[in-house]
């Protein structure tokens, strides 16, 4: 048998609801292979971040060498990484490998409110990680950060997502759950703007939506979709996994990752 193998470059969540764990999930729903070069431990649950552990950039750079000269993944995600010197790692070796594929969540705060990268590693996440990325998967406040103005309407996001995007050459999705009234979402890509419409579930559990969807859309690259059919398998799956309705933690819950594999879930 064959599957097409992924790599996620990403913190791990001890309680398995975002970073890698939510990845990993992802990719095993999604029909292709997960694998993981973790950029930091995160001590962790639907409630905060307590603590975090960095890898060293020497180990982290061990653990994609391992990856890559073995089994090379057909597309890369990058998730959390907190700061300057894991960036410039990890940039050095997706151009060493010429990692195809590569989508960068630029994620900076948790859903918790917890601040998940350093303020003078935003920099480098641009200007290292963003020209070698297909696409970037900001959500509303890190469309803010990037663009630095605040973003109100749909109009304004689209326009933030059309300068970010011909600045670093690749496309972007401006992502609409921290939006109000409804989820939608924007990609931008060689000045063409799709929508991808989603109705705003009202539910407080949505821990590791941003990680949940690029890990899709990687997925669905890996597997031949191109850009805009990868986006759109990958919203509707993280819909599906919203929707499930999973009920755990006492804070943000995390998702159903595996809903739609029928058979294996048994109501507890
Ligand atoms: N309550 C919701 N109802 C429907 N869709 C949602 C909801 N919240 C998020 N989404 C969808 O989930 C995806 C992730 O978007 P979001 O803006 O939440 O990213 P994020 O903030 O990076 O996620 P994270 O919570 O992992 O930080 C998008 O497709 C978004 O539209
Ligand atoms: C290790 C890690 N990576 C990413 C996120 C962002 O996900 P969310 O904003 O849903 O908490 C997180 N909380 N933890």
């Amino acid at each position: 048998m064959k599957l097409k193998p992924v790599l996620t470059i990403a913190g791990s969540d001890s309680s398995g609801g975002a970073g890698i764990q939510a990845d990993l999930k992802t990719m095993l729903a999604n029909g292709v292979f997960g694998m993981s070069a973790v950029t930091a431990l995160t001590a962790q649950n639907t409630r905060g971040v307590t603590d975090i552990l960095e890898a060293s950039p020497e180990f982290l750079k061990a653990e994609i060498d391992a990856v890559f000269t073995d089994i090379p993944p057909a597309a890369v995600k990058v998730g959390m990484v907190a700061s300057v010197p894991l960036i410039r790692t990890i940039a050095a070796c997706l151009r060493e490998y010429r990692a195809e594929h590569v989508v960068v969540d630029p994620v900076m705060v948790a859903t918790s409110g917890a601040r998940l990268i350093a303020e003078d590693a935003v920099e480098a996440l641009t200007e290292e990680l963003f020209p070698l990325a297909e696409i970037i998967t900001p959500n509303l406040p890190e469309l803010e950060v990037l663009a630095g103005y605040e973003i109100k309407t749909a109009d304004k996001a689209v326009e933030a997502a059309k300068a970010i995007s011909e600045k670093y050459g690749c496309a972007v999705l401006a992502k609409g759950g921290h939006a109000i009234g409804n989820a939608d979402d924007y990609l931008v890509w060689d000045g063409g703007v799709r929508v991808f419409r989603g109705e705003h579930i009202d539910t407080k559990n949505t821990h590791g939506t941003g990680c949940t969807l690029s890990s899709a859309i990687a997925s669905n690259l890996a597997k031949g979709a191109e850009l805009s059919g990868a986006v759109e398998k990958a919203k509707a799956y993280v819909t599906g996994a919203i929707a499930a309705g999973l009920e755990l933690g006492h804070g943000n819950g995390p998702l159903a990752h595996g809903f739609d594999l029928t058979g294996t879930y048994i109501d507890v």
